[in-house]
């Protein structure tokens, strides 16, 4: 049965507030910062960006960058839809992922190959977060069911580590339990422990102590032999302030050697489950666009169709299983992403107000006691579509 049409992504314009803000605000401010971050940018990069920011703030008419751009056919496809449109009047998460990406082009990042976040990369990467919550979750001991447990749980909580949002990132990685609003663990832990090892590939999120999490799930994979295999998916070009390129994951690993014991030991772990080819990294400009998990491409629909599960980290990920929209209160997980290829694992701070999955009545008493709930990265869900 063909699966129910997606409803209408969320908009820039003004019929979703947290949208509205997002692209009028918030993300101008995040480009002026990255002026601030990188004082040494030339005249012409920095008013570059500033125009980029007029554009944004004045809701001008969207329009393309130009070739040669190894991305460019790529964008032009997500462009066309949006070809008579504003920027306050478009879809939200094609405004912001294309917002990030006309941020590299006035920063000629192609040419300079230079991450216009890479400050606030590494101010995280030496933070007491990075240091003490991953060599704390490191020294848990338990059963190994126990373990994995907590290795899942201590992704999702890593993603509060989010350079795009200060106010979530200052809640650290700890959390009660009513903040977590969908607790699927047990099922997963179940499909992971009981299956035979196969391929797990996670789309990765933020670098930093996010991704260290994430690692130290990868790393707990291989050596129980639950996966054969661990795939990093991440992105090809900087987005979204912290989102995590391959080349973060060396930096991260040179970091955590630094530390000692126990993170040192995270780090000669996973450099040597990529040496023995177990663990793989793969960027993809797919995941810096707005492109929902359903238009996957089949250099990734194929690798996906044989694996033992596909896990999503984060917000931006998630709105891309949701198509960034609103759905019935009673939609679930499966609902969303549609006939998607294998198991699938949502591990999601909400940062945003797409949601599906959660209890009516916890959604219905949460809009009567918190305002804003959806988008300040208190709660998340461990969401698990079978
Ligand atoms: O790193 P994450 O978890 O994808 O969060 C980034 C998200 O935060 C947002 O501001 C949503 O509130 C968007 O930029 C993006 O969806």
């Amino acid at each position: 049965m063909p699966h129910p049409p997606y409803p209408a992504p969320i908009r820039t314009d003004g019929s979703n507030a947290f949208a509205r803000r997002s692209m009028a605000e918030r993300v101008s401010g995040i480009f002026q910062e990255v002026l601030v971050r990188n004082p040494d940018y030339p005249t012409a990069i920095q008013d570059n960006v500033q125009a980029l920011r007029d554009a944004i703030e004045n809701d001008e008419p969207l329009t393309l960058f130009d070739p040669p751009a190894p991305d460019h056919d790529l964008w032009t496809r997500r462009f066309e839809p949006h070809e008579e449109e504003s920027w306050l009047d478009t879809t939200w998460f094609f405004a912001e992922t294309f917002a990030y990406r006309q941020l590299l082009a006035a920063c000629r990042y192609w040419t300079t190959q230079r991450d216009p976040f890479h400050p606030y990369k590494k101010e995280e990467l030496h933070s007491d977060e990075l240091r003490d919550a991953v060599g704390e979750a490191l020294t848990k001991g338990g059963t190994l069911r126990e373990r994995l447990g907590h290795r899942l749980v201590d992704c999702l909580w890593g993603n509060r580590m989010d350079l795009s949002m200060q106010s979530v990132l200052e809640q650290g990685t700890s959390a009660k339990a009513e903040h977590l609003l969908s607790n699927d663990v047990p099922e997963v832990v179940d499909h992971l422990m009981e299956g035979p090892a196969g391929h797990v590939h996670v789309i990765m999120d933020n670098a930093g102590t996010e991704e260290a999490f994430d690692l130290a799930l990868a790393a707990l994979l291989l050596e129980e032999d639950i996966a054969q295999t661990v795939t990093l998916h991440v992105k090809m070009a900087p987005i979204l302030v912290s989102d995590v390129l391959g080349k973060d994951v060396f930096w991260l690993l040179n970091v955590m050697e630094k530390y000692g014991a126990p993170l040192d030991r995270l780090a000669s772990r996973v450099r040597a489950c990529i040496e023995e080819g177990r663990l793989h990294i793969v960027p993809d400009f797919f995941w810096g666009t707005d492109a929902s998990l359903r238009e996957i491409p089949s250099r990734l629909e194929k690798p996906f169709r044989r694996a033992q599960l596909v896990i999503s980290k984060g917000d931006a990920n998630y709105r891309r299983i949701t198509n960034d929209a609103l759905w019935p209160e009673e939609a679930t997980l499966a609902d969303a992403a549609g006939p998607f290829p294998a198991p699938l694992l949502a591990l999601r701070t909400i940062k945003s107000d797409t949601l599906v999955g959660v209890e009516p009545a916890t959604v219905r008493r949460l809009n009567q006691e918190e305002e804003h709930w959806r988008t300040k990265g208190t709660y998340g869900v461990v969401q698990f579509a079978s």
